[in-house]
């Protein structure tokens, strides 16, 4: 799959920008960004759902803008929030999703038989999807989404609102997924399931502002995080947000993580000497993490823009 100066607008806004991306097949590709970043309008885009202001992309080698009836076969979508009916037994969701999809007899059932196996669905095959728990409706929704086996498939944040270990499960039935071949385009705004991607695009007012596989975008950050530790950390944060050349500083137990600018040439250094003035302080460097990419790419921290 691939775009050229993919470009949305609404109105006078522009909600995706000149993006370009490649994404090579058996891969999982995140987009990476806060709320309003144009995550959901260019996944919208790359579906054949709405039409791009200009631009343009190849997907599964249909052409877009231009008819994107022959993608439907190929492609699974699954929306934010679950889109099944809450009023309607897991065996019938599936069963309506395979009649859209003309599975028909016996080929329909060995199907949902097959997917109530894989996504550890059998037992609830008769409770209705509204009295189900968030991980087993979002089991449910991904059983949907692949039923017609597409070789590309788009999940739009998917696990922003599941625990953490059905996260770590879902993540795991991806993989799976991607053995078999599947290609997977994942939005989020989560740092921790960002960097399970093979590939990351941090996408930020609709550009995208970095990209690359999750440990090498850490890697050229490396050496310009600091932390601090020390008495009255909440001074020396106050201090060090004023000071120039430090990007940020955010409190983590009892440690503040500092992001140094590229330009500085000694951040540790740099760091040490702004808090000369307080004593017992001491500066490490430490290792880097995607919400410091996201920083660096940026100029802004990811939970400052979603709240
Ligand atoms: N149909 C629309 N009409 C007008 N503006 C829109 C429309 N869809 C999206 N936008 C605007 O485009 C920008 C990008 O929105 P988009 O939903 O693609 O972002 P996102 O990164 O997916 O965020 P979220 O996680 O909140 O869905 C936002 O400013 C949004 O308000």
């Amino acid at each position: 799959m691939e775009t050229h100066g993919l470009t949305r607008m609404f109105g006078t806004k522009t909600a995706v920008d000149k993006v370009d991306l490649k994404i090579t097949k058996g891969t999982v590709y995140g987009l990476l960004g806060p709320n309003g970043s144009g995550k959901t309008t260019a996944m919208r885009m790359l579906l054949g759902l709405l039409k791009p202001t200009a631009g343009e992309a190849l997907v599964l080698g249909t052409r877009l803008p231009g008819n994107a009836e022959p993608l439907k076969r190929h492609i699974g979508y699954m929306t934010q929030g679950f889109t099944h009916y809450r009023d309607l037994t897991v065996l019938e969701n599936l069963g309506f999703i395979a009649d859209i999809h003309d599975f028909g007899g016996r080929r329909k059932r060995a199907r949902i038989k097959e997917l109530l196996d894989t996504y550890d669905l059998a037992a609830q095959a008769d409770k209705f999807a509204g009295e189900m728990s968030g991980g087993q409706r979002q089991r449910l929704a991904l059983a949907a989404t692949v039923l017609h086996r597409p070789e590309l498939l788009f999940l739009d944040e998917p696990t922003a609102a599941v625990d953490p270990e059905t996260r770590r499960s879902f993540w795991e039935q991806l993989f799976d997924l991607v053995e078999g071949g599947t290609t997977i385009i994942v939005s989020t705004h989560l740092m921790d399931e960002a960097e399970r991607c093979h590939q990351i695009a941090i996408l930020d007012q609709g550009r995208k502002r970095a990209e690359g596989a999750p440990r090498d975008l850490m890697a050229r950050v490396q050496g310009r995080v600091i932390e601090v530790s020390g008495p009255d950390l909440r001074s020396v944060r106050r201090h060090l947000s004023t000071t120039t050349g430090i990007l940020s500083v955010a409190q983590v137990g009892s440690r503040l993580r500092v992001l140094v600018a590229p330009e500085t040439d000694d951040p540790q250094a740099t760091v040490a000497a702004a808090v000369a003035e307080f004593a017992e302080i001491q500066t490490q460097p430490t290792r880097p993490n995607l919400e410091d990419v996201f920083v660096l790419a940026t100029g802004e921290r990811v939970a400052e823009r979603t709240a």
